[in-house]
Order: structure tokens, then sequence, then C-alpha cells
């Protein structure tokens, strides 16, 4: 019985490549240096597989920024503002594509799927000339071999690649991506006849779109792109591998009928519809990649529940043909469980991370094919046990709580009009508000400070005294520049989850559980094990504090439920909105002790509201119901004159616009400036809002520094299609990856914009 795994995080264990990166950015190191931590990694994760005992052993999985970005550079894409001239793509362009330079912002940068990881958006057209311009997929499965390793060598499938592209700036919007698959499959041909010429006999490409709604014109590309190559994959046993979720009927049909094709890959732990279809058909003679050992999370397989589920498989296509493997690439899970020495024992035995899944996949194999190994099974067995009667989990008060929440709709007694005036006549402020989203830069010296805080080598007296001076210093900063709002800067924090986590009784975290979420950047998501409830007060010192410092309002500053949820590893053992309900109602005590302590106006962002939508449009309404409502328990008790902010990152919102007004937030402020203004394009078409509005004006993503005339355009283009009195002018998101350097003077720019525009309304009325 076989063994394989979908693909595996590249950071490294101690996150060497983020560090390798962004030295190399910061011109501290050379490209070799980076090119030799990065080959270093490669090696290390090949071997450990290799060593645990995996037949299929991914390459091309590993990416200096992102796989989908390497794809446009296998395939020449780069758009002409990058000034690439032809020839093996480098390290220049590619990182110009990814985090812009000095002359050209970056490429827009978007959710892969429903996670927490980010890729690069192709940007297509029928102007551009494809050419095989990075061999990338190659050289790294040559660079297995040469350490002894034969490897399944994975490309993004060219019809996932279109339909994850859009059209370029200057393309209609209308132009059909689908259409470049003949373009671009010559470029496939060619890659796939170098892979076999070095040696290569399996190739594997995602193709994770097939999990979507399709039409039957997209189900088309599949069979026909397939089709094409054919001819040029013969000879080579192909798998072509789908996750996130069940694919749907239709495209298991056009799927399990692909030619050229010899395995499929499926999630069997998001798609458990899946399995169905395969009960109800499977092509004889073709490989089945099982994925049953979740990627997603970081919970210990049940193994006996999966081998009961491999060995039901077994009867459909055959002890030969079935493969065990992971329900979708590792990189969403966190590295190596070996370095959480301080993690509580009895929940370090509930869990397995991408090096113990590793070998978790390689057990289920060997199970199956009469080799089992009692001792790890049994070992595995007792701790399921554990985890369903340990008493850690459960907190009569919450759950009761929680049910009790069943009934109200949770709504403010006034509507946002009436709330408004209320709120305006305490605040007083000017038309076209500045404020910014939360965290100001995350100095060295900062996170020092938190760091030896932790490790008990500083004083609580000398951290909170660190902390209020960079507090203070926030504060007088944004005085200086005149901002109307302003916030504490979150120096207090590690990230905007991890730091709620690590006071919610329910929660556990790590040392070293860190996951990519966009090129160097990492996030260690909290682990969701129990009933979730608060103990106590967790931002109100800070935030008083904060408010101390000035007479302008200070937002308090807060996580909503759902994307504490969405950041976080989750348990599994009952349903996703129970565990909402039970993180709203902890919130919800925060938001009203805020409001004692005298803040007048509180954030509470629901960044990843977005993120956690159904890959599937008939699972939308029952999301949006329960995450729309988790944040109204959050907030319908507070005054009429308090104000509720929220804020969200990525403005495909176009679909859940009406859930969005539902939330009812009395201001909402939204990334925008790296999305060409899609945001916009919703209300252009006439959806009706009421409440405040803060589009961003610039991408916090670049390092690059927005001009004043630059934020004044945008902001007229909102004004265009957004009543003056409503708007806010805010920066896309928050400034914590950002420099000092490049904030004041972006911030500058941006209340220097909010004011000529002031006066220029002031004056034509
Ligand atoms: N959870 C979450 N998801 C999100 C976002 C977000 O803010 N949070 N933002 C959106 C964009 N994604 C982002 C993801 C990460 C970061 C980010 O800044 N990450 C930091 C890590 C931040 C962090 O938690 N750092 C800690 C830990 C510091 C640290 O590295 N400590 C070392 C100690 C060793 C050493 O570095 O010397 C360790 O713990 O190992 C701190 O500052 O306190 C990074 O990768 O650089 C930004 C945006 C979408 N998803
Ligand atoms: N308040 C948070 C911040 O400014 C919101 C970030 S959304 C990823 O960092
Ligand atoms: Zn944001």
């Amino acid at each position: 019985m076989a063994s394989h795994i979908v693909g595996y995080p590249r950071m490294g264990p101690k996150r060497e490549l983020k560090f390798a990166l962004e030295s190399f950015w910061d011109g501290k190191s050379s490209a070799e240096d980076l090119q030799k931590v990065a080959a270093d990694l490669r090696s290390s994760i090949w071997k450990q597989m290799s060593d645990d005992g995996i037949k299929f052993i991914p390459s091309n999985t590993f990416s200096c920024y992102d796989q989908v970005l390497d794809t446009t550079a296998m395939l020449g894409a780069v758009p002409p503002r990058y000034g690439w001239n032809g020839g093996e793509i480098g390290f220049d362009v590619y990182f110009s594509m990814a985090r812009g330079n000095a002359s050209v912002p970056a490429m827009e940068m978007t959710k892969w799927f429903d996670t927490n990881y980010h890729y690069i958006v192709p940007e297509l057209g029928p102007e551009v000339n494809f050419s095989y311009a990075s061999h990338k997929a190659v050289i790294e499965y040559k660079e297995a071999k040469d350490l002894g390793v034969d490897t399944v060598p994975v490309l993004v499938g060219p019809v996932s690649y279109l339909l994850l592209s859009k059209p370029a700036k200057g393309v209609e919007k209308s132009f059909s991506l689908l259409s470049l698959i003949d373009k671009i499959l010559p470029i496939y041909e060619e890659v796939v006849a170098e892979l076999k010429a070095a040696g290569a006999t399996w190739i594997q490409f995602d193709e994770p779109k097939l999990v979507m709604d399709l039409g039957a014109h997209e189900l088309q590309a599949f069979t026909h792109a397939y089709s094409a190559l054919e001819a040029s994959l013969s000879g080579l046993n192909v798998l072509v591998e789908t996750y996130f979720a069940d694919v749907p009927a239709e495209a298991y049909k056009t799927l399990t009928a692909l030619k050229g094709v010899t395995g499929f890959g499926f999630d069997l732990v998001r798609g458990s519809k899946t399995l169905d279809l395969i009960k109800g058909g499977f092509p004889s003679g073709k490989y089945l990649f099982a994925g049953v050992v979740d990627g997603r999370n970081i919970w210990a397989n049940d193994l006996a529940s999966s081998l009961s589920v491999l060995s039901a498989l077994e009867g459909i296509v055959g002890k030969d043909k079935l493969v065990v493997s992971t329900s979708c690439s590792l990189l969403h899970t966190a590295v190596d469980l070996v370095n959480e020495p301080k993690l509580d024992k009895e929940i370090k035995s509930w869990l397995a991370f991408a090096a113990q899944k590793v070998v978790e996949v390689n057990a289920l194999a060997k199970a199956l094919c009469g080799q089992k190994d009692e001792a790890f099974f049994s070992e595995n067995a007792a701790a399921q046990t554990s985890r369903k009667s340990s008493p850690r989990v459960t907190n009569e008060a919450v759950q009761q709580a929680a049910a009790a929440l069943k009934g109200s709709d949770h709504r403010r007694s006034s509507n946002v009009s009436a709330r408004l005036d209320a709120q305006q006549k305490k605040l007083n402020l000017p038309i076209l508000p500045t404020t910014t989203i939360g965290s100001f830069p995350q100095t060295l010296e900062l996170r020092r400070v938190r760091r030896e805080y932790k490790a008990k080598k500083v004083s609580e007296e000398d951290y909170v005294e660190a902390i209020k001076k960079e507090i203070n210093k926030v504060v007088k900063l944004q005085e200086e520049l005149d901002i109307d709002v302003l916030v504490h800067g979150e120096p207090e924090r590690n990230d905007m989850v991890e730091y709620f986590g690590e006071q919610l009784s329910g929660f556990a975290f790590t040392a070293n559980g860190w996951v990519q979420s966009y090129g160097s950047r990492c996030v260690k998501p909290p682990i969701i094990y129990g009933d979730v409830s608060r103990p106590k007060a967790m931002t109100v010192f800070w935030s008083s504090l904060a408010q101390s410092m000035t007479k302008r309002p200070m937002k308090g500053m807060l996580t909503g439920p759902v994307t504490i949820l969405n950041w976080s590893f989750v348990r599994n053992d009952q349903p996703r909105f129970e565990t909402c309900y039970q993180i709203a109602l902890a919130i919800k005590d925060e938001v009203e002790d805020l409001e004692k302590a005298g803040i007048t106006v509180i954030q509470i962002d629901e960044a990843a509201l977005r993120e956690g939508l159904p890959l599937r449009k008939s699972e939308h309404g029952f999301y949006l119901n329960w995450a729309v409502h988790s944040f109204r328990i959050t907030n319908c008790g507070v005054e009429d004159s308090t104000q509720i902010h929220t804020h969200m990152c990525y403005s495909h919102f176009n679909d859940i616009i009406h859930s969005i007004i539902d939330m009812d937030a009395d201001v909402i402020t939204i990334e925008n400036s790296r999305s060409d203004e899609k945001l916009l394009s919703v209300f252009r078409e006439g959806v009706k809002y009421g409440a405040g509005i803060g589009p961003g004006v610039y991408d916090i993503h670049s390092p690059r520094i927005p001009s004043e005339e630059e934020i004044a355009d945008r902001v007229e283009k909102m004004l265009a299609v957004l009543e003056t009195n409503i708007l806010w002018v805010n920066p896309d998101c928050g400034l914590k990856t950002r420099k000092y350097a490049e904030v004041k003077p972006a911030l500058s720019n941006m209340v220097a914009a909010a004011k000529r525009l002031r006066t220029k309304f002031a004056s034509s009325h």
C-alpha cells in the first residue's frame, strides 16, 4: 500500500526561510545565501519523508513566495510594468511582482480558497506572450534526484491556474481567461517533456478549482486541457489532485473521465460527500489518492476510523490502486510538534503537526498491507479516548449560556442613522474623518521586549513601562499627524488572534506552530480545544491607559468571534458555529467592559469573515447567518452613542454585501486599494449603505509610499459613488508589518489628502 503527501510547509521548523528572505530583501545577505537556506530546507524535507517511508514525495511545492506566482514565472506571464526582458526569471523580477518595487506597486494578492494563505493573482489577457521562463519544477526534481529521492513534481494545473487569474489592466472584464488555455498548454508540454527526460515517472497537477461550483463551460475546459496534454503525458503516471471540499457530482464525472490521467486525489476530511461518489463508481485501473489525514488542522488523526474508511475504499478500487494521502497540502498546518516542549502533555497527545501527519499517513498505508504498528495505533486510540472524555474540554456554564442565545436576533435598539447622530454629538468629527486600522509598526525593540517578558527576563513592571512608552509615542505621532480617531497601536499584541487566544480559556498556544500567511509572513494560530470563556478583561487596561493620554477618541480594539474562529485551529468535535457563539459571548463581555471604562469608539475586527465563506454557494446562507449573528451578539448591548467599527481585509464583497450590511456596524473599514476598487462597484450598482465606510486609500502590504495626489484621487473616486458624510479616510489594513520610515510619510500624505478634499468640499458648498 502506497503513501503520498500533497505538499509540505516551506518555512522550516523555526521559520528559517522567513529570516533568510527578510535578510535578503533588506540587502543584508546575498541571493546565494537565500538559495542555500532554501536548498537545505528542501533537502531536509525530502529526506524526512523518505526516511518516514513515504512513496510519493512531492517536489516543487517549495516556494520563495507563492506557488501561483511560481506558475506565472514558469509561463513567462510577467506584466510588462515589471520590465522583464525575457530569459530565466530571477529574484529581481520575481520579488517585484510579489512585493512591488520603488516605482511599481505589487501585483494583487488574495486569499487562497478558504485558507489564511494568500496567492499572487496572475494578470492575463490576449496580449500575453507565454514562454517557458522558469525551470524551477525541473530544477527541483533534479535536485531531489541528486539527493537520492525520486519525487512527484507538482504543478498548479492549467485550468485552475486560469480560473485563479484575472484580466490584466486594460483587458475587458468579460474577457474569457479560459480562452488562453491553448496558449499555456504548450508551455506545460515543454515542462512535462523536460521532467520526463529528467526521469520523472509521476506528475501531480493540483486542480483545486474542481471543488467549486463550476459551469459546463469550465468543466469542458478540463476535458479539453487534459485531452490536449494526453500525448505529451503518455508514459507518465498523472495525478490530478483536488482539495478543500468535496468535488460536486458533475465535476466528479468530468474529473474521473479525464484522458491521460492515472490517479485522482480527494480531500476526504472536508469532502465527506466525495466518499459516496466514489462508492457510486470509480474508473477501474486508476489510482485513488485518499486524503484522510487533515492538512488544515493540528488534530491527531483518528487512525482506527481512517483505517475503516480506507478498507472500504480498498474494496472498491483494489489493493494496489489505493494510496493513503493528506487531505490537502500540509502548508496549512504547523510544522513539527517536536518543537513544543512546553505544551501540556495531555493536549499534546491529541495533536499532530505536519511532521507527525507524514508518520500517520505512512502508518495507515502500512496497516493496510498487514504491517500494522500495534503500539502506534493503540497509543493513538488512547489519545482519542482521552480527548473525548477530558474534563478540561467541557465547561457547563458556557454551554448553557451559548444554548440560551437561541431565539434572539441580538440587534441594537436603534437604527444606524439615529445611532450615528448620537455618536456625532459626542465625537464631533469633521467630514472625511481620518483613522487607522489599529496596529502601528512592530519594531525589533518591541518584539524583543515582548519576547523577554514572555521568557521572564523582563519584569512585569518594566514591561508595562515599555509598552506604555510605545503607546505614548504612537498617540503623540497621531496627534502630530492630526488624525481624528486614534488607536493605541497594539504594541502589546503578537498577533490579533493569538493575543486573545492566550487570554481565553479553552485555548492552547504553541511556541513554534507557525503557518505561512503570505510571503515571509507567518501566523501562529491558537488551538481551541475546549469550551471558551473569558476569565478576565483582556484589553481594558491598555485601552484606558491610551485614552488617558489624549482628548481625541481612542478606539478600543478587539478581534471579532468569526475571525478568532477562522484564524485558530478549531476543535473538530462540535460544529464550528457552536464554538463561534461561545467566543462571541466572551467578546461581548469585553465590549461592555470597554464601554464601562469610558471608551466611546470600539472596533471589532472581522478581518476573516469573508475568508470563512464556504467554497460552495449552497452553504453560504447558513454560514453567513451564524457568522453575522455572532458579530451582532458582541455589540448589541451598547449605548447608541458608542460607535462600533469593524474592519475587513479583502474586498470581494459583491456577493455578500447584504450580510455585511446586516452586521449593522456603525463604521466599516475595508481593504480596497489592491483589488482595483472592486468594492466600489457594489455601491455603483446601487446598493444602499447608510453606515460609515472607509475603503482603504493605500496598500499597506507594500513598502511603497503613496503620494497625496494619488490618495486624493482615490478618495474622489469614492466620493463619486458614496455620500460625503459617510466616507472615512484610512489605510487598507493595520500597519504592523511596515516601518516608521514608511508609515509617517504615508499617513501624513493621507491626512493632507483628506484636508485638501475637505477644503475643496467646503468651498463648493
Ligand atoms: N492571524 C492573522 N492572520 C492574518 C493577519 C493577521 O494579522 N493575523 N493578517 C492578514 C495578513 N497576514 C499577516 C500574517 C502575519 C503577519 C505578521 O506580521 N506576522 C509576523 C509574526 C508576528 C508574531 O506573532 N510575532 C511574535 C513573535 C515574535 C517572534 O518571532 N518570536 C520568536 C522568538 C525568536 C526570535 O525571533 O528572536 C519566536 O517566538 O519563535 C511577536 O511579535 O511577539 C511575522 O511573520 O513576522 C502579518 C500579516 C491575513 N491573515
Ligand atoms: N486591528 C488589526 C491591525 O490593525 C486589524 C488587522 S486585519 C488583518 O493590525
Ligand atoms: Zn486587515
